[in-house]
């Protein structure tokens, strides 16, 4: 099978020497649900910004779909960039506007200006926006303003948005950073079971070691901007865990009472 996404020998210095991300090389395949753990400052949201360029790299290749995204701009960069949806840890909404606008915006970059100026959009994408929105428990708060959702049903909204843009990949970068425990739970559920049904590739930084080894099928540890774990759930064990997590085990809980309270503390390096 050939990787939808080859990532080779990414860098990335921010300024004059702070050097994020050290020589990256990954291939990922279709269907994989990847999640990129490590300790905070390691280079994760570095990682998975320069995947749809929200980074520039400084080095370094990023092969999508057959195309070479480090070396596009402007329209063709859009056109790449709109087969990648994109989730962000403070979602990303538009808070004056209501539920179905902000997943409808998910289509944007394939709909007219003037129509989306218009609120004009096609009748399928207005369909499948419900759909996605009753999936995700959301059918009672379609008409509601966005900022007048809880933080995990604007994730939801979040994802249902990325989804409208039917992408190949999916990229989520700390989707569940800001959420409780239990919205938490419902929004990685959600996100792994909209992925499977899709099919689609995600690459999730989570800094939750227990749900990346609930949901993913491929774990990769990254420490000081340089690939130091890579392989199945089953292959992390505590051991490699603290490795990834040098020195920072006292922040860390292996094995929460409820099953899902195991974060990993973030630090101030
Ligand atoms: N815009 C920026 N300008 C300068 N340095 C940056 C910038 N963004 C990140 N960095 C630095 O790059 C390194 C990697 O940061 P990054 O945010 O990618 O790590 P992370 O693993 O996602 O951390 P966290 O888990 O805390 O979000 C850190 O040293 C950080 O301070």
């Amino acid at each position: 099978m050939n990787p939808l996404l080859s990532i080779k020998n990414l860098v990335k210095v921010y300024g004059k020497d702070t050097r994020a991300l050290n020589g990256i090389t990954l291939d990922f395949y279709p269907g994989e649900f990847i999640v990129v753990i490590g300790p905070s400052g390691a280079g994760k949201s570095t990682f998975i910004r320069c995947i749809n360029r929200l980074v520039n790299p400084s080095e370094g290749k990023i092969i999508f779909d057959g195309q070479h995204l480090e070396k596009l701009s402007g329209r063709k960069l859009r056109k790449e960039r709109s087969k990648i949806g994109m989730i962000f840890q403070h979602y990303n909404l538009v808070g004056r506007t209501n539920v179905i606008k902000n997943v409808l915006h998910g289509q944007l970059s394939s709909t007219p200006l003037y129509k989306s100026l218009l609120g004009l959009y096609r009748h399928e994408d207005k369909q499948e926006a419900v759909e996605l929105l009753k999936k995700v428990g959301l059918q009672d708060q379609i008409y509601k303003r966005a900022d007048e959702l809880s933080g995990g049903q604007m994730q939801r909204v979040g994802i249902c948005r990325a989804i409208l843009q039917r992408p190949k990949l999916l990229l989520a970068d700390e989707p569940i950073a800001s959420l409780d425990p239990l919205s938490a739970n419902i929004v990685m559920q959600q996100l792994h079971t909209i992925s499977l049904e899709k099919k689609l590739t995600c690459i999730v930084n989570l800094h939750q070691v227990d749900y990346a080894k609930k949901y993913a099928t491929r774990i990769i540890g990254i420490k000081k901007g340089a690939v130091v774990f890579d392989g199945a759930p089953s292959r992390l064990t505590d051991a490699m865990i603290q490795e990834i997590y040098e020195g920072k085990e006292s922040q860390m809980t292996l094995q929460g009472k409820s099953g899902m309270q195991l974060a990993v503390g973030q630090n101030d390096e």
